[in-house]
């Protein structure tokens, strides 16, 4: 099958995501492929003997000769795809080991009546998302997608539903910025991927206000069950940052592209209600009996057919998951080139000093 031009954007996305660096050789070869597919024929002068680094890549390219582009494209995809898989390989064969070893105090697994809940559970800071948590919700989806339960279950733990990424995440990184913002982009990609690729239904039970990324994701569930209380806010334009979890396709699907925009572009928080007429809630319950109401249909749509449930789900899905990855590897593509930036680091300082402030 030829590689089309969306597997070789996809390809060039997938390249900054690497985890290992592929080493010089490997990187000439990506070098010549890409100028070939997108230049054609190398017929640029030939670099001076002493200009060592354009001198190997000119070599490389001109090495290709009259190599049809669509040939460079596909052998360009080939080559990333392989280098994807080497790189991910061993880590999942790690992973494995350790898997079930983790009891994780600020992500709560429970399993009863069917159903997997997965409770936010860092009320002091308003259920901010640390990296170890991201990876925690990794691997409860992971066990849950397996496991004889029939549904997986998202809540919060106190007053707020999440309050999104932890902003301290960054700044807390050990190492170097561009190599936080890589790990950063690598896990943010295989978080996302976690919910495109859970085959059970998924339901949120938003119990208070939720903000960023866990609002982004709620496009990914199968239902969105609210309190009244509840708010929907997603301040990126406000961080310097941009939308995440599929958001960018999802929500102008869901709200239609206006709609979309004033939440994801200008950063217009909406009430519980004003979700659910936009098509983001399923159904909003008054606070007092929300807890009561929502896990008692929970517990019934846990009893429906889990097979009937899990196939229908996957009819939903399967013609999307392909077009959902893509926009996720683009979106932590953009978010590796931008966490590094100026502005973005003004944002967390802004945010970490009005906390400073505020304690004076
Ligand atoms: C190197 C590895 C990196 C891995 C990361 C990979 C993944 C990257 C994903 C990037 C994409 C995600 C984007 C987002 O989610 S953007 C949204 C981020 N969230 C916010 O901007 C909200 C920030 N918080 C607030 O605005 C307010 O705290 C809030 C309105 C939520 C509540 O205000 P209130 O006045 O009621 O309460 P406090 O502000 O006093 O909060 C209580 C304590 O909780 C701490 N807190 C709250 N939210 C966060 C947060 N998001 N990150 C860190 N800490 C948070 C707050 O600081 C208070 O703590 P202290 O009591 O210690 O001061």
């Amino acid at each position: 099958m030829r590689a089309s031009q969306q597997d070789f954007e996809n390809a060039l996305n997938q390249v900054k995501l690497l985890k290992k660096d592929p080493g010089n050789e490997v990187k000439l070869r990506l070098y010549a492929l890409y100028k070939q597919a997108t230049d054609g024929p190398c017929n640029m002068p030939k670099p001076g003997m002493l200009d060592f680094v354009n001198k190997a890549k000119w070599d490389a390219w001109n090495a290709l000769g009259s190599l049809p582009k669509e040939t460079a494209r596909q052998n360009y995809v080939d080559l990333v795809s392989s280098l994807s898989s080497s790189s991910e390989a061993p880590s999942q064969g790690k992973r494995g080991a350790d898997e079930k070893a983790r009891e994780s105090k600020d992500i709560l697994v429970t399993s009863e009546d069917g159903i997997t809940k997965i409770t936010f559970n860092r009320p002091t800071k308003k259920n901010a998302i640390t990296s170890q948590m991201y990876r925690d919700i990794i691997l409860a989806l992971k066990n849950a997608s397996t496991d004889n339960t029939v549904m997986a279950v998202f809540t919060g733990t106190g007053d707020y539903y999440c309050s999104g990424n932890d902003l301290t995440n960054f700044t807390s990184a050990t190492g170097g910025i561009e190599e936080a913002a890589s790990n950063g982009a690598v896990l943010l990609r295989d978080f996302v991927n976690s919910f495109i690729d859970f085959p059970k239904p998924l339901v949120a039970v938003v119990n208070g206000p939720a903000v960023g990324i866990s609002v982004t994701l709620l496009g990914l569930f199968d239902g969105v069950f609210a309190s009244d209380r509840a708010t929907f806010h997603t301040p990126f334009s406000q961080l310097s940052q941009f939308p995440e979890a599929c958001s960018t396709y999802m929500f102008p699907k869901i709200m239609g592209p206006t709609k979309a925009a004033e939440m994801l572009l200008f950063g217009k928080k909406l009430t519980a209600r004003e979700a659910w007429a936009q098509g983001l809630v399923t159904e909003v319950f008054p606070e007092s009996t929300f807890e009561t109401e929502v896990w008692t249909r929970l517990k019934t749509y846990a009893k429906l057919p889990p097979n009937v449930m899990r196939i229908s789900k996957e009819l939903i899905r399967k013609h999307e998951k392909q077009k959902l990855y893509t926009v996720n590897a683009e979106k932590c593509a953009a978010a590796l080139e931008r966490m590094p930036r100026e502005e973005y680091a003004k944002a967390l300082r802004n945010f970490l000093f009005r906390k400073a402030k505020a304690k004076l």
